[in-house]
């Protein structure tokens, strides 16, 4: 995986769409036709499987073979390998362990692209990532309200202290196209993630709306980048493409 870019996706807070943002991410840049891989690291809460609805080929002697979503995406996350609904009851150095365990026994291939999907927060399997995959660079998830703004600070902080590189923000569920007069509606408050962006001297990439059609897609598997064509959300996913790119 030398000449593999590696992008951690990570946020402060919990719920913010993080995982939304990497598998659209993984799924645009596959797209784009380089070779991607998305590992969910969300060791306690994996969705990533249920995004885009893929499931494992059985696998080859101690390999894995990750799952595969068109020509070029691999996809790895552990949901795949647990019982559904089976809860992950590991502390720190299980973890650290499991993450060096995904990297090393799952048949990746050559690789332009490593998205990997990280838990809320800055514990262990964030460390570990740091430690192990050691990200080229970070993408931070964020949303409009100030306690979102709280928690990615420390987010920021984090990365920078373990000398990450932070590509920039993305700030979901920015706001809600009305649809009966087609205005902005800012749900969550307007102005917390360009303050964040000031502060830190980092680039606010994106601004993806909130949309309810985004959660029953994803839901069923469906994700909004090739579902949701030619709408706000596949351009400023094309933006955070395009900065990935200038990697
Ligand atoms: N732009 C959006 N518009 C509407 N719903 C969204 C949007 N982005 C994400 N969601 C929905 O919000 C929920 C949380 O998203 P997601 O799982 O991506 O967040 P997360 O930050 O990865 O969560 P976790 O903290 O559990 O890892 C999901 O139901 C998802 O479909």
């Amino acid at each position: 995986m030398e000449k593999t870019k590696k992008i951690a996706v990570m946020s402060g807070k919990g719920g913010v769409g993080k995982t939304t943002v990497a598998v659209n991410l993984a799924v645009a840049l596959a797209a784009e036709g380089y070779q991607v891989g998305l590992l969910d690291l969300d060791l306690h809460g994996p969705n990533v499987q249920r995004m885009l609805g893929v499931s494992l080929p059985p696998s080859e002697g101690e390999k894995i073979v990750p799952a595969k979503y068109g020509d070029s995406l691999k996809v790895f996350s552990l949901a795949m390998i647990l019982q559904e609904g089976a809860p992950v009851i590991w502390r720190g150095p299980l973890k650290h362990k499991a993450i060096e365990q995904l990297t090393r026994d799952v048949e990746w291939g050559d690789l332009d692209y490593l998205i990997c999907d990280l838990p809320p927060g800055t514990g262990d399997e964030a460390l570990s990532t740091f430690q192990i995959i050691k990200p080229d660079a970070v993408i931070v998830v964020s949303t409009p309200q100030k306690v979102a703004g709280d928690d990615v600070r420390r987010a920021i902080n984090f990365v920078r202290r373990l000398n990450g590189k932070i590509l920039g923000l993305v700030e979901n569920m920015s706001y809600l196209i009305c649809p009966n007069c087609g205005e902005k509606v800012y749900v969550f408050g307007k102005g917390e993630t360009e303050k964040l962006a000031e502060e830190f001297g980092i680039p606010l990439i994106a601004r993806i709306p909130m949309d309810p059609e985004v959660v029953s897609l994803s839901d069923e598997g469906k994700p909004a980048v090739v579902y949701k064509r030619g709408t706000v959300i596949e351009e400023e996913f094309k933006k955070i493409v395009e900065k990935v790119l200038s990697l």
